[in-house]
């Protein structure tokens, strides 16, 4: 088994299911998004402001190209399927799964937490629009769909494992 890519949009629980995910199948995980805060020492929403967000897309790039062979979970930016070259990447390497959520469930997450800077004081309809026009790449890059809407966190990961008989 290759690695296993976790994709979706922001607040479809990647950083939350990989880390469930890692512990159940005892394997590392790496979040691309905190890997590249460790690397550049500063949070995604100052990298944002400070060199804009196609330097941050540069940065999502470099991390997957770094990434070992090893059996591994990455768990990825919501964002990081803009890219094709992303795209090639994660799915020549490993299994991509994709989390789908309905997107009000999706919204209710986002509001807890003010560290996404393509969120930030942006209403309802300006992030379904976001959404809507992601949805497409999500589902072309994936080769696994899991829907996680109104389900536990323990569910989302028993349906991985079994989507790939790792359990
Ligand atoms: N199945 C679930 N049920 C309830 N809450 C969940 C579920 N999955 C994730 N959450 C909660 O939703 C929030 C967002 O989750 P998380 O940070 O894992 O999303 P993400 O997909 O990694 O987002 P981003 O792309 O911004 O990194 C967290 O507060 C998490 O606890
Ligand atoms: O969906 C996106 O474009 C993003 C999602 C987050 O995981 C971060 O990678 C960043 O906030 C951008
Ligand atoms: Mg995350």
């Amino acid at each position: 088994m290759q690695t296993i890519f976790l994709t979706g949009f922001m607040g479809a629980g990647k950083t939350t299911i990989g880390q469930y995910l890692a512990e159940h199948l005892q394997w590392p995980v790496y979040d691309t998004d905190q890997l590249i805060e460790q690397q550049t020492g500063q949070q995604i929403k100052e990298i944002f402001s400070l060199y804009g967000e196609e330097r941050f897309r540069e940065l999502e790039t470099e991390t997957l190209l770094k990434k070992n062979n090893q059996p591994c979970i990455v768990t990825t930016g919501g964002g990081i399927i803009l890219k094709p070259i992303n795209r090639e990447l994660m799915k020549s390497t490993g299994t991509v799964i994709f989390l789908r959520a309905d997107f009000d469930i999706i919204w209710e997450r986002l509001l807890q937490d003010d560290n996404r800077p393509l969120v930030k004081n942006k209403s309802k309809e300006e992030v379904e629009i976001l959404y809507n026009s992601r949805l497409p790449l999500y589902m072309e890059s994936a080769t696994h769909i899991v829907d996680t809407s109104n389900k536990s966190i323990d569910e989302i990961v028993q349906q991985i494992a079994h989507r790939l008989r790792l359990n």
